[in-house]
Formats: C-alpha cells, sequence, structure tokens
C-alpha cells in the first residue's frame, strides 16, 4: 500500500529530526520476543484427563463461545493469534497442558514425553517456549497451601512436581535451541489475618531450595519466581510476598518474576524495575491489567504500559527483561483477546523505541522540567502510528484494524463449530 510507505516515510523525517533512526528501531522491535501464555485460549482450563476446577484465588469471567478444549484447537487458534501480531514470539504453557494420551498421570510423574507435541508444534511454527508447574486446580491444593504446606506429603508432591517441570523446561530449551524460563507461582496464603506468618515461609524456602537442589543445564532451563500481594481467598496474607521472593531470588540467583496486577492499585511495576535491574541482570514480567484488583484484563495501550516499555527500553535493558504476558478473558473472543494484549505490548515497545529517551534524561539532569514535560507529551502525538502500520505490513500481518476480519472469519468457520 503506497500511502502506508509515504506516511511512514513522513514519519521517518519527524523523527530524524530527533536523531531517531527509525529503520534501525523496527530491526530492533523485530528481536524482541514476546512469550503468550496458552491459557487465554481456554480459560485455564487444561487438558488433564482428571481435571480438577480452577482454583488458586484466580477467576476467568465470561463464556463466550469457542474456546479451545484440546490441544490441536488450543495450537490451531494459537496459530491464528500468531498470523495477526507481527515478530517470532514464543508461547508459555502450564504443566496442565500435557498431553497424556487419555491416561491420568500424576502431576509429580509429568515428563518430557507428555509434551512431545507441543515441542514439534513449536518447531514447526519456529517458537521457543516456556513453562509453569501448575501448583493449583488439585485436589492437593484444595485448602490453598502447597508448597508451605504443614503436611511434609504434600509439600514432597508439590517439590517434586517442580522439579518435574524444571525437566520439562529443560527439555524445551534443548529442543528448541532457546533457553525455556520456567516459572513457579503458587496460591498459598490465607484468608484472614495469620497468627504465624514466619514458619509458612520457612516451609516454601526448605521447598524452593530441595526444588532448586537438582540441577538442571542452565543453557535450556532459566527458573523464575513469581511474587503476589493477594488472591480470592489470600487476601490477608500470601507466603510468597514480593519481599520474600525477591529476597530468595538475589540470593539464590534465580530469576524474579513481576506481574504487573500482584501489588498494591496505585503501586506501579514500572517504577520498580530500574531498581530491581541494579540488582539482578536479569528480570521476567507478567504484563496484565489489574482492573481494581488483579482481574487479569486483556492489555491496553495505557500509560502503565508505556511507561514498562519506557523503563525497559530507555535503560538499555531489552535484553535484561524477558516479557511475558497473564491474562484471561472469557467475555470477548479468545483469539481477539491474544491479538489485542499482544500487539499492544510491541506497540508500547515501538513507542518507547521512537522516543528521544537520551535527550529527555539530559533535560532532566539539566534540571529543564518544563521542556522535559512539553517533550513527553508532544512526542504522545507523534505519527507513531504510521510506523507501526508500516512495520505490521512489513512483518506480513494484517495492518490496523483489518485484523478484526480475519478473527471473526476465523470465528465463523471454526469457533462457533465447536
Ligand atoms: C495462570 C498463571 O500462572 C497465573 O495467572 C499466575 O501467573 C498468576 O499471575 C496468578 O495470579
Ligand atoms: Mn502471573
Amino acid at each position: 500500500m503506497a500511502n502506508i510507505k509515504e506516511q511512514y516515510e513522513t514519519a521517518k523525517q519527524a523523527y530524524s529530526k530527533w536523531g531517531i533512526d527509525v529503520d534501525s528501531v523496527l530491526e530492533t522491535l523485530k528481536r524482541v520476543p514476546i512469550s503468550i501464555h496458552c491459557w487465554q485460549g481456554d480459560d485455564i482450563g487444561g487438558f488433564e484427563v482428571n481435571r480438577g476446577e480452577l482454583s488458586g484465588g484466580i477467576d476467568v469471567t465470561g463464556d463466550y463461545p469457542g474456546k479451545a478444549t484440546t490441544p490441536e484447537e488450543l495450537r490451531m487458534d494459537l496459530e491464528k493469534a500468531l498470523s495477526l501480531i507481527p515478530g517470532k514470539h514464543r508461547v508459555n504453557l502450564h504443566a496442565i497442558y500435557a498431553e497424556t494420551n487419555g491416561e491420568v498421570v500424576e502431576r509429580d510423574e509429568l515428563e518430557p514425553k507428555h509434551f512431545e507435541k507441543w515441542v514439534q508444534w513449536a518447531k514447526e511454527n519456529r517458537l521457543g517456549l516456556d513453562f509453569n508447574p501448575t501448583l493449583f486446580s488439585h485436589e492437593k491444593a484444595a485448602d490453598g497451601l502447597t508448597l508451605s504446606h504443614p503436611n511434609p506429603e504434600i509439600r514432597k508432591y508439590w517439590i517434586n512436581h517442580c522439579i518435574q517441570s524444571r525437566k520439562i523446561g529443560e527439555y524445551f530449551g534443548s529442543e528448541l535451541g532457546t533457553p525455556c524460563l520456567t516459572n513457579i507461582w503458587i496460591p498459598d496464603g490465607y484468608k484472614d489475618i495469620p497468627s504465624d506468618r514466619l514458619t509458612p515461609r520457612k516451609r516454601l524456602k526448605d521447598s524452593l531450595d530441595k526444588i532448586f537442589a537438582v540441577e538442571v543445564n542452565e543453557d535450556h532451563n532459566i527458573d523464575a519466581i513469581e511474587s503476589k500481594l493477594f488472591g480470592i481467598g489470600s487476601e490477608s496474607y500470601v507466603v510468597g510476598s514480593h519481599e520474600f521472593y525477591y529476597g530468595y531470588a538475589l540470593r539464590n540467583d534465580k530469576l524474579c518474576l513481576i506481574d504487573t496486577g500482584h501489588f498494591h492499585p496505585t503501586e506501579t511495576v514500572s517504577n520498580k524495575i530500574s531498581s530491581m535491574l541494579l540488582y539482578s541482570d536479569q528480570l521476567a514480567l507478567h504484563v496484565s491489567r489489574p482492573v481494581r484488583w488483579d482481574s487479569d484484563h486483556v492489555v491496553t495501550l495505557d500509560d502503565e504500559l508505556r511507561e514498562i516499555a519506557l523503563e525497559i527500553v530507555r535503560n538499555g535493558a531489552l535484553d535484561h527483561v524477558k516479557i511475558g504476558l497473564d491474562f484471561f478473558d472469557a467475555s470477548i473472543n479468545r483469539v481477539a483477546a491474544w491479538t489485542i494484549g499482544t500487539r499492544n505490548m510491541i506497540k508500547a515497545l515501538l513507542y518507547a523505541l521512537l522516543t528521544p529517551n537520551d535527550y529527555l534524561m539530559q533535560l532532566q539532569d539539566e534540571g529543564n522540567f518544563t521542556d522535559r514535560l512539553a517533550l513527553i507529551e508532544e512526542f504522545k502525538t507523534y505519527p507513531f502510528g504510521a510506523v507501526w502500520d508500516y512495520y505490521c505490513e512489513q512483518m506480513d500481518v494484517p495492518v490496523k484494524e483489518s485484523w478484526l476480519e480475519d478473527v471473526k472469519t476465523y470465528e465463523k468457520e471454526v469457533l462457533s463449530k465447536r
């Protein structure tokens, strides 16, 4: 489309006045993988033979028709979404997405072979895979406690599940030639005021020590731990708090995974990235959109998303922050949800790359806060959209909202027939 190219050329000139080389910005953007969570496609159901109800203090609301009910459907839906998203990305799996040929396989007995089809599919689609043990939606997590459980047998079960998960991560990494991020999130906590905060944390620390004592090849598997402030049913106390995991990660050389929905409503993750990167070389994100609580709404291009992207870009941290997504909305078309949220994450990174960050930093050091504010605001209406459209065209994905037609056709021809 000539128009898109013309508008791109005009935009390039506007940005080049500020020393921004838009062509090289797009080269940089192409190389940033986003880890797309598979669980948006089936409302975190998974494919276990003895599937449990969703638990762990998280909730998916809505009953939009057409959710994936088999691994084949989920992969097909992911392929559709990926065809609408510019760039080469990763897919993030949970243990409940194992394929066990109709057999009940306990989570502590899961093995790489149960994920062979996912690996085959990832190879065919040139995707990296990330992984998560699933410590919820299970009878052994029915009271909301897992790795910090007072019962050593229950702790042992979940410890073994996490060890097996790291081996599955190692398998993903070695097969696909790109390390797998294996992230542990547990729901453990209490609804009401605890009478002892320390003992469950001691038990969690001990469980993590046992999990990480088993060696896996770090070239293939990278361990992360995800904190949380509260969940449904754990409003008063969560064992794996931010302080707990931050301390553990620093001392044990693990990655902290920061979920944007896991903090107080006015507490921003964008303000944590620079501090955390002073002390760790790498950190990981679950980008989500909390609306009043950890509601996991689809990510929009809001101020906080742009600020997160700015923090990553202006601090030269694109290779230090592993960007993953974590939202689940069952009230809209699920393929559209993936597409909207992932395109927004990429748009935010593009926006940040098209910002004269060095100059704005210089203005701050000079105490020139007038120019700083004026330029930050003016750049919001620079022709960023023209660059985005050109990028989509170059990457062979639909430009502007035209992807919505693809999703509607897919809904009519595929999803509505489920
Ligand atoms: C399904 C995910 O693992 C889960 O959402 C977790 O990452 C989380 O954020 C829990 O609130
Ligand atoms: Mn998360």
